[in-house]
């Protein structure tokens, strides 16, 4: 093998008769951090839904760790190792911080209770609580430690910062850090670029269903132009 995680090959996928992925193709590989960028409405969280099963692709190749997945339903390919976390986070409001958390648990998995709170100190701080009294970082805190419960080789992360205090994302930042060194795979797609290119080792720029762009992390910062043209981004 490759060395790669995830290889995604000339993907598509329809909502109806609306063409919203055009043949994406893009790799992930082992331990590795990578982005997925693009304007509104380009089609990255499709591409993440195509890749953890959330839609069905209707064309085009997943490869995770060798195997092709690309069709199966989502708890097979979390199985595998594909925890995708969504947009909006999923905690079980009337459940506490260690119920939501124990809903994830595998017993062969390496992220037990007490790495997850050795982690996020906020959420052992909060285990008692119910979901639905955290504030929403700790909810997205209480989400991605739920999915490394679960024994992702690949985590998924739709936005994880989106409308968090810059207090709160510098934590995340810190946090997803942790998660990487210890040797997951992330594939992230986000808005916040300061967050993208603290975190990341290569990028993908997204435009309308297909990639139009790819640069490992020194490339991408140092390429005032490239933001410009596709992310509407002129950096300071
Ligand atoms: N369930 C759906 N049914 C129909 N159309 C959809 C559905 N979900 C997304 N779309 C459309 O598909 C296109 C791609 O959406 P997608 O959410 O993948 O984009 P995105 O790049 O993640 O954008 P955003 O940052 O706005 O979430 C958009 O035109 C969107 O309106």
């Amino acid at each position: 093998m490759s060395g790669n995680i995830l290889e995604v090959e000339a993907l598509h996928a329809h909502y109806g008769k609306s063409h919203v992925l055009q043949g994406v193709s893009m790799t992930v590989g082992e331990a590795e951090l990578v982005t997925l960028l693009g304007r509104n409405g380009a089609g990255k969280s499709t591409t993440l839904k195509g890749i953890a099963g959330a839609v069905t692709p209707t064309g085009g190749r997943v490869r995770f760790r060798g195997a092709d997945i690309a069709g199966l339903p989502p708890h097979r390919i979390a199985t595998r190792g594909v925890c995708l976390v969504p947009e909006h986070r999923g905690v079980f409001k009337l459940l506490t911080v260690e119920e939501n958390l124990l809903l994830g648990q595998r017993r062969d998995s390496p992220w037990q209770l007490d790495d997850i709170y050795r982690i996020f100190p906020r959420l052992k701080e909060r285990r008692r609580n119910g979901g639905g009294q955290l504030s929403g970082g700790e909810q997205q805190m209480l989400a991605i430690g739920r999915a490394l419960m679960n024994h992702p080789r690949l985590l998924i992360l739709d936005e994880p910062v989106e409308g968090l205090a810059p207090v709160i994302v510098e934590e995340i930042v810190a946090q997803l850090k942790l998660i990487k060194a210890a040797g997951v795979a992330i594939l992230l797609v986000e808005q916040n670029l300061e967050v993208c290119v603290q975190l990341a080792d290569r990028h993908y720029i997204l435009e309308q269903g297909v990639i139009v762009h790819e640069a490992g992390n020194a490339a991408f910062m140092a390429d005032h132009d490239v933001k410009d043209r596709y992310l509407g981004v002129g950096l300071a």
